[in-house]
């Protein structure tokens, strides 16, 4: 199947960090989003890490405005309706992901794909709210997106061998390195790294150390490039959250219960870099 528009779900920091590799790799954008604030924010990200390129020489400024000119935004899911493929990349929201589903399944060509960037929800799941499960897959994207070389490729039960090809040829378009999981609530990724996020945050409420300790122990003694608090910073808070209980449900193991600080710095609205507080401060 030749993919020529490439449709993203949620203009947020993955969405519009896949949006921009999408459209470097030559393909047709539509970045979409359920306002006009989000989509114009997500724009604007793009072409700042587009800027920052070309500051530096790798990009020319007329390739930029190239691949700012394959990006069209949209905040009406109809607008799907044009798309060969279409990654959503909402909240990691088991209703609003349904929901989204539900929703390209009646907008979108009968021949396109629709993979989720999900970080934990099993495909499968997601691809029962649609009636084509042989086209869901999970293409899930690593942050920042136009940095990191993975993209975790997930197939459902039903996962046709078709939209797995496809899947892997945009991947290598991409300049990115697939990696399978099955089909397991957090994949690969996210069952190893998350726990170890968690057990920072169990680290902190108990005591075992300060936050830029404990940051300092896993950059400096196992060479990570960014401590796990401050990683969880950069995921976003909510993420992580959301990451754990659908571990913690999932697989009904005790050892991934979340730990009771995540859940409330989440409620007191401190998600991270994304909300200007987490466990650090970025105002
Ligand atoms: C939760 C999930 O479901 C899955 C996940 O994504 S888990 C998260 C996975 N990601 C990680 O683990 C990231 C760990 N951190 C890192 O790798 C690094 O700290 C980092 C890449 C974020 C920053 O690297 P650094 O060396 O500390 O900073 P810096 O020198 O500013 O940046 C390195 C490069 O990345 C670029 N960069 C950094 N942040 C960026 C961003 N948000 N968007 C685009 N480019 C970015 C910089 O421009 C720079 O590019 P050049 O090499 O071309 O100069
Ligand atoms: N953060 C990370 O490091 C990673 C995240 N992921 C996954 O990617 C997905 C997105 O995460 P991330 O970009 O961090 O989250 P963000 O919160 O930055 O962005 C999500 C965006 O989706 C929007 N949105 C919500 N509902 C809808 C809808 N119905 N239609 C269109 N857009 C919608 C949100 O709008 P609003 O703000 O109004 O809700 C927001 O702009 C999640 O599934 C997450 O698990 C995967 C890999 C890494």
């Amino acid at each position: 199947m030749d993919v020529k528009i490439f449709g993203v779900i949620g203009a947020g920091q993955m969405g519009n960090g896949i949006a921009q590799v999408a459209a470097a790799s030559g393909l047709n954008v539509i970045m979409n989003d359920i306002n006009q604030d989000f989509v114009a924010r997500g724009l604007a990200t793009i072409s700042k890490n587009l800027q920052r390129n070309v500051d530096k020489g790798k990009l020319t400024a007329s390739e930029k405005e190239a691949v700012l000119g394959r990006i069209k935004t949209s905040v009406d899911i109809k607008d799907m309706a044009a798309a060969d493929y279409v990654v959503e990349a909402a909240s990691e929201n088991e209703a609003i992901k349904f929901k989204i589903f539900e929703s390209l399944e009646e907008v979108c060509p009968a021949h396109a794909i629709l993979a989720s960037n999900t970080s934990s929800i099993p495909i499968g799941r997601i691809a029962a709210h649609t009636k084509r499960p042989g086209k869901v897959i999970g293409m899930h994207f690593m942050n920042p997106v136009p940095v990191m070389k993975l993209v975790e490729v997930i197939c459902g039960l039903a996962t046709s061998a078709e939209t797995l090809e496809v899947t892997l040829a945009l991947i290598k378009r991409m300049d990115k390195t697939p990696a399978q999981s099955n089909d397991f609530p957090g994949f690969i990724a996210n069952r190893i790294l998350m726990p170890m996020i968690n057990e920072a945050v169990f680290c902190l409420y108990h005591g075992v150390g300060t936050k830029e300790d404990i940051d300092t122990v896993m950059k400096l003694g196992m060479n990570h490039p960014m401590g796990p608090l401050a990683l969880a910073d950069l995921i976003g808070l909510d993420t992580c959250l959301a990451i754990m209980e659908t571990l913690h449900q999932g697989l009904g193991d005790s050892k991934y219960r979340p730990c009771p600080l995540l859940r409330q710095y989440v409620e007191a609205g401190w998600l991270g870099r994304k909300s200007g507080r987490g466990f650090y401060s970025y105002e």
